[in-house]
């Protein structure tokens, strides 16, 4: 049995996780950490009964005491730098579902984790569709450099653009690299500021965010006379926890950082 932890365990996604946890017979919930809904039943939480395990403050602390092999974490885009130092610091795996980290700190945190002879694994999405979709667009980039993201997300997401977007634009980028594919230039010259969205890797990316939705994405390709737009849906969050399961049990198979669920795949 692989001993399961899950920070941020009262929020969208941690309830999400809990449940997906307690259904799995290779794993078992050892506890969850949040900032508020402290001593309140986790199951409770998550609308499956009691579990008899309360949400506790402090993820060190928690960690110590419960002695989990796995942290999965789905908090917020300023929490989680410091959560996966706090795990890599007491020797367990993380992965990592939390949106906001840069570059430069995932990398930073894979350094450490890999000294610290931990395991850490990242992905912006977990849903296999968006993964799909991400894999596609890069196929297409190849072939159709010009391309914009759309991508839509309820209105409670604290970050924008979103970690998919961020992740479909540099794989977008890598592939027009490695085909020598480059896009038109952008010659508009906006009259009010953001009206061509955020460029990612000279890849506008446009955010949407309004009740409603849960979590979506498009990619446009533009060509020569025609367009080619792949999407994606999120109509649940249910979509993201075979990969979140799927993560629990790999994420030990490999020390240091392992970015993107395509990994696994
Ligand atoms: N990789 C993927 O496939 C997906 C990633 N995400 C990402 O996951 C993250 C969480 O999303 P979502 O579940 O919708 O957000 P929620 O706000 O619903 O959940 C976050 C939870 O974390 C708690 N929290 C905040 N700070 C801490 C902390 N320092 N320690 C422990 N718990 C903390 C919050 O408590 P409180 O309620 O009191 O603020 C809240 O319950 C976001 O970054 C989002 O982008 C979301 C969906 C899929
Ligand atoms: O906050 C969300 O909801 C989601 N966040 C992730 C992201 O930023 O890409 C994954 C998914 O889009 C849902």
């Amino acid at each position: 049995m692989i001993r399961v932890l899950v920070n941020g365990a009262d929020g969208r996604m941690g309830s999400q996780v809990v449940k997906a946890v307690v259904a799995d017979n290779e794993l078992e919930l050892v506890g969850g950490v949040s900032i508020s809904h402290i001593g309140e039943d986790l199951g409770e939480i998550a609308g499956i009964g009691a579990l008899g395990l309360a949400v506790r403050a402090g993820l060190g602390t928690a960690v110590d005491e419960l002695k989990p092999d796995v942290v999965v974490d789905f908090t917020t885009p300023q929490a989680v730098y410091g959560n996966v130092k706090t795990c890599i610091a007491h020797g367990v795996d993380i992965v990592v579902g939390t949106t906001g980290l840069t570059e430069k700190q995932r990398e930073e945190l894979g350094e450490e984790a890999k000294r610290g002879d931990t395991s850490l694994f990242i992905a912006p999405n977990f849903s296999i569709g968006a993964v799909l979709l991400m894999k596609v667009s890069a196929d297409i980039a190849a072939y159709f450099p010009d391309a914009e993201i759309i991508e839509l997300h309820h209105n409670n997401k604290l970050d924008a653009p979103s970690g998919t977007a961020v992740m479909t634009a540099d794989k977008i980028a890598a592939a027009r690299r490695k085909a020598g594919a480059v896009p038109a230039p952008d010659r508009t010259r906006e009259s009010l500021e953001g009206a061509r969205g955020a460029s990612v890797q000279a890849v506008p990316v446009h955010s949407v965010r309004l009740p409603g939705y849960v979590a979506h994405q498009e990619v446009l390709f533009g060509g020569y006379g025609e367009i080619l737009t792949v999407r994606h849906d999120s109509l649940d969050r249910k979509s993201f926890m075979p990969g979140v399961i799927l993560a629990v049990k790999k994420v030990s198979s490999r020390k240091g950082l392992t970015f993107g669920l395509e990994n696994y795949l």
